[in-house]
Formats: structure tokens, C-alpha cells, sequence
């Protein structure tokens, strides 16, 4: 992995939009389409308030999650919901979105849809993943019940229920994280860096992230 220390996380979220903006700019030059993968969370609400505004063809990249809690829009635990309201207004609002919820009791009903919307926008082009400072990233919790699952499968979601999860949730596989052909990891503050850095050196079963870590570029400030 490649890890970048920024001064501040108010200037790592400003280089690191300006990154994500450019290599979307740089696969649009190339395809047709790109399909841009974010995390939802607490982390990365400010990258979204720099992205929204960026002058880039939005009406060619589609947006989706890396992980979702299988929650209605309504919901302040809906992943979707700060999407709506920090990533895809302005500028980006002319993005498609790409949801992976759906109005069913649960996930294992909305799986082979929500799939099927997907398919035709992978490998994603580029990707910004968060982490928890149990070392989960996307939905792919330690302990969880399709941990070993997502870990290994070649189908695009897992439904996932996890112990540090207090509602079911939808991720994007091992297999298509590590598909995406820009990889971001944005974490802050001392706790998630020391997580990091001792998951680098686990197994994913116990560390999930350390699935994901091997050609991602993680991007760390303090404070
Ligand atoms: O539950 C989630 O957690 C991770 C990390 O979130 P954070 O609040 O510690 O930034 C996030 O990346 C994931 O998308 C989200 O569903």
C-alpha cells in the first residue's frame, strides 16, 4: 500500500477530492462511462462538500456505495441519505446513482437486483473506501456472519449482519473492491492509523481491510 500523511484533514479532504475528480476526468477520457465507488460513514461528508461543485461530466459516472445499512433513505443510518444531500446535489447532480438498497424486508430479497444494476458498471473505475477502527472496511465486519464469504466469493454483494453492526447491511465483495482500478482508503486520527497498521500484518479473516490493502493508496491526516 501506499500511505500519504497530510498536515490536516481539512487539507486531505480537499487534495483527495481533487485526486478522485481527476482520475474520474482521466477514465472519462478513455470510456464512455465511469462508475465511482464511495463509502458512506462519518468520514467522508467533507471530500463529497469539495467533490458536488467539480466541473467534470458528471452525466457520465455512476455512483454507488461500497456498503449500504438496510435502512429506507429516511433513515439517519441510510448511507444513501448523505449521499443525497452532500454528494450528489450541485454539480453532480447529474450523476446516476446506483443504490444498493432496496424496499424489501431484507437484503437477501434485494441482492439479485440490486446486482443486476450493477453488472454492467464494473470493474469500478474508481474507488474511495472508508475503514472503522475494528478494521472493517465497506461492510465487511470482523466477525460477521459471511465474513469468510465476502472474502472469497465472485458474486458482486454480500448480505452481512456483524455484531459491530446494529442493522443488516449490503457490501461490495472482497473480489470487486479489489477490482476497482483506482483504490483510496481516507482514514483520520491515531487510533484508525495504529488499526491500519497492524491489520497490514494480519490475516483478513481477522483484519478485513488487509483484503483490500495491497495497491490501495491510503490517505491519513491526524485531526
Ligand atoms: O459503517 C460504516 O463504517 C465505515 C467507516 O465509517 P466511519 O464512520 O468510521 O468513517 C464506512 O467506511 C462504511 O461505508 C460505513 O457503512
Amino acid at each position: 500500500m501506499e500511505f500519504t500523511e497530510y498536515p490536516d484533514a481539512e487539507m486531505m479532504m480537499i487534495d483527495l477530492a481533487n485526486v478522485l475528480a481527476g482520475e474520474l476526468k482521466n477514465a472519462l477520457l478513455t470510456h464512455d462511462r465511469a462508475s465511482f465507488a464511495v463509502p458512506g460513514g462519518t468520514t467522508p461528508g467533507p471530500i463529497f462538500d469539495a467533490l458536488c461543485g467539480v466541473d467534470l461530466d458528471w452525466g457520465r459516472v455512476s455512483v454507488l456505495l461500497t456498503d449500504e445499512r438496510w435502512v429506507p433513505e429516511t433513515s439517519d443510518r441510510s448511507n444513501t441519505r448523505l449521499l443525497r444531500e452532500r454528494l450528489l446535489i450541485e454539480k453532480a447532480a447529474a450523476a446516476e446513482y446506483l443504490p444498493l438498497y432496496a424496499p424489501f424486508e431484507t437484503p437477501e430479497e434485494g441482492i439479485p437486483g440490486l446486482t443486476d444494476a450493477i453488472a454492467p458498471h464494473l470493474p469500478i473505475s474508481v474507488m474511495l473506501l472508508g475503514m472503522g477502527a475494528d478494521m472493517h472496511t465497506a461492510s465487511i465486519f470482523p466477525g460477521a456472519d459471511k465474513l469468510n464469504e465476502a472474502l472469497t466469493t465472485d458474486a458482486t454483494l454480500v448480505p452481512m449482519r456483524a455484531p459491530g453492526a446494529p442493522e443488516p447491511r449490503v457490501t461490495l465483495s472482497a473480489s470487486v473492491l479489489n477490482g476497482a482500478i483506482r483504490r483510496h482508503i481516507v482514514i483520520i486520527g491515531d487510533e484508525k492509523r495504529a488499526a491500519l497498521e497492524k491489520a497490514s500484518g494480519m490475516m483478513p479473516e481477522d483484519a478485513p481491510v488487509a483484503a483490500i490493502l495491497q495497491g490501495t493508496m491510503v490517505h491519513w491526516a491526524k485531526a
